[in-house]
């Protein structure tokens, strides 16, 4: 528009605009400045002109000079965050070597024995049995005057905590955020605390709780983004049961259908129909555990009041895409509870009870058979002869972590059992004391100590350098005002490593913007079906969908409709397609995506919730 005083309008709109300034950019500014510098003055005087854009351009280059200083500020500061990120990533490979150099020293079938403590009203028997020599040698005196010694990797004595325990398990769990399959397992007498380690009690939680707890923690400290998924099933009588289904509460009800094992092209190894249940926090995982533990096969045995009759087992898939240092895209972690051995004279266990004797023993044998097969690197390993080596048949292998927790009792009586179990885990664990005393020995205990001492550090390092990063982090959002990029805001997630709860809502979100990312941003096999798309209701499909799928009078929202919403079953590696297909006789249920999954799982599940919806997929509504 054609300004009716050209020769005052110029400077006049200019310096209008200069009072805008705050929301206009330095080089906006600048190019103006340079504008008016420029301006040809018609008909002004040289001296008016000259004072005005000279008043305009002091004051622009002061305003200048401070969006400089703010802008080179930040401009340090990202480039230091660069720095500081592609450190941590070096420290964080440099931690994932020594650590697997370190389980490959320990070896990947580790053993440490755990002596249970003599309990309110028991007796040792005539002299003291069982003697834990140091943090790796356990002592047996047999009869007066013969005695016999065994080694492991750790011995925990009576008075060991459940902590220290956890100490020792804990690098298993950070090899499985590492991509590795991994296996803990405890074994022993009937009796002799393997339920107390791995469920422990409120008070003494075990090792379970305690890995679930560090595997949602540590999956915070990395940078990736991964899904877990729940199972758990137990193997009694030669039988898959799953436990995420409540069993038939009479006689007269349908038994749940057995679950069989599938493998896959591979050699991965698929319970076929096994519930999986996506978890995105701690609690959700805690409350499917003390589901299942509820439907676990107990009875009372004259050495064990709640003597476990099966052997348990719990399994969390582990998938982050996007990650190709790990060592796969979906891997697992069981643990194990395996059922007691017993000698079946002294239990004196007949009908139902000596069958299950019976059946832990045969299965435990096979175990065994396995195990020395592997550690001796024979060509074949007798996985078939049971459920339960078919079961861990891809996480017992040399690519993945084994840990044995062997558990013996302190009594004179039970000294027998003792032996057997020792003599056992000493197969698994193929080094006897007598032999073990050579210079190979030695070297690998000092190498062993210079790798935890380097671990040591590196893990020093991570933590300043977090705490570094988490301040130019708050620093550069001063400065903006904005909050960072994506790669930055990671590693501020990180640092809220001493705030477990900020984590998990951190970790929550985290999953949530992936629900929520568009279609187009997230993987393929993330994205929802078209069919999911449409049970979400019609403001999630496309236009060309709605044309396609016009939308039907639902019938109202029953128990069945409900349950489709529920996710489930993991049937593929990959975690891309989650259905149920139990049998003709239960509801037929058919996908679910991670992403619709995720959006689901975000809300807080309540333990009625969980059975209920488990009981429709199941068909016992
Ligand atoms: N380290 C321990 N500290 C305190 N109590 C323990 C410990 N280990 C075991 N117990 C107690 O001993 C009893 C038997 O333990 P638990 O049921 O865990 O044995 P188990 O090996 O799982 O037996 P089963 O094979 O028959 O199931 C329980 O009352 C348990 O609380």
């Amino acid at each position: 528009m054609a300004s009716r005083n050209p020769v005052h309008s110029l400077p006049e709109k200019i310096h209008s605009l200069l009072g805008l300034k705050s929301n206009l950019t330095s080089s906006w500014v600048k190019s103006v400045c340079n504008i008016i510098r420029n301006q040809p003055s018609q008909g002004q005087s040289t001296e008016t002109h000259l004072t005005i854009t000279n008043f305009e351009i002091n004051s622009c280059s002061e305003n200048c000079d401070d969006d400089d200083d703010l802008s080179n500020a930040a401009s340090n500061i990202r480039d230091e965050l660069a720095i500081l990120t592609a450190h941590i990533n070096e420290l964080n490979k440099q931690r994932r070597q020594v650590l697997n150099e370190f389980l490959d020293l320990k070896g990947n079938i580790r053993v440490l024995c755990r002596i249970r403590p003599i309990t309110i009203g028991e007796n040792f028997g005539r002299f003291r049995p069982v003697v834990a020599l140091d943090s790796s040698n356990v002592h047996l005196r047999l009869t007066d005057n013969k005695s016999k010694s065994y080694s492991f990797d750790v011995v925990f004595h009576p008075g060991s905590s459940q902590d220290e325990v956890f100490t020792e398990v804990e690098p298993v769990i950070k090899s499985a955020l590492d991509g590795y399959n991994a296996c803990i397992f405890a074994y022993g007498q009937t009796g002799t605390g393997k339920t107390f380690t791995m469920e422990g009690t409120p008070d003494f939680p075990g090792v379970v709780p305690r890995a679930i707890e560090a595997l949602f923690k540590q999956a915070m400290d990395s940078n990736h983004v991964f899904l877990f998924s729940f199972s758990m099933l137990e193997i009694y009588m030669g039988n898959l049961k799953d436990l995420l289904i409540p069993q038939p509460a009479k006689a007269m009800d349908p038994l749940s259908p057995c679950l069989s094992i599938q493998t896959d092209p591979k050699g991965g190894i698929e319970i076929e129909n096994l519930v999986a249940i996506q978890v995105s926090d701690f609690n959700q995982a805690l409350k499917l555990y003390r589901l299942g533990c509820r439907f676990r096969s107990t009875a009372s045995t004259n050495c064990n009041v709640t003597s476990s009759r099966s052997h348990c087992l719990i399994r969390i898939s582990v998938t982050c895409s996007g990650a190709p240092e790990r060592r796969r895209e979906t891997n697992k972690v069981w643990f194990v509870d395996l059922g007691g051995s017993e000698r079946l004279l002294k239990t004196k266990a007949w009908g139902r009870r000596l069958e299950e004797g019976k059946a832990i023993n045969l299965s435990l044998s096979s175990l065994g058979d396995v195990i020395n097969a592997l550690q001796t690197r024979k060509g074949h390993v007798p996985y078939r002869n049971s459920k339960l080596t078919q079961v861990l048949k891809d996480s017992l292998g040399k690519d993945s972590k084994t840990l044995m927790l062997v558990h013996i009792s302190p009594k004179e009586e039970d000294l027998c059992e003792t032996v057997c179990s020792l003599n056992f885990a000493t197969r698994v664990r193929s080094v006897h004391l007598g032999n073990t005393d050579s210079t190979e020995e030695r070297q690998k205990e000092v190498a062993t100590i210079k790798l935890q001492q380097k671990m040591k550090m590196i893990e020093v390092e991570r933590q300043d350098v977090r705490m570094s990063i988490k301040k130019l982090n708050e620093e550069l959002e001063k400065l903006t005002g904005t909050t960072q990029s994506s790669s930055e805001k990671l590693d501020a997630d990180n640092l809220f490593n001493d705030l477990p709860q900020a984590n998990l809502e951190t970790k929550r979100s985290k999953t949530r913007n992936i629900a929520a990312a568009p279609s187009s941003q997230v993987p393929r096999f993330m994205r929802p079906t078209i069919c999911s798309r449409r049970k979400s209701g019609p403001e999630h499909l496309t236009f060309e969908e709605k044309v396609k799928f016009p939308a039907r009078r639902r019938r109202p929202m029953n128990h069945h409709a409900k349950s489709v919403n529920f996710p489930v079953k993991d049937t593929s590696e990959n975690n891309s397609e989650c259905s149920i297909s139990r049998n003709s006789c239960l509801v037929a249920l058919k996908m679910k995506r991670s992403a619709d999954v995720e959006t689901e799982y975000s809300q807080d599940l309540s333990e009625c919730d969980i059975k209920e919806n488990i009981m429709l997929i199941s068909g016992y509504s």
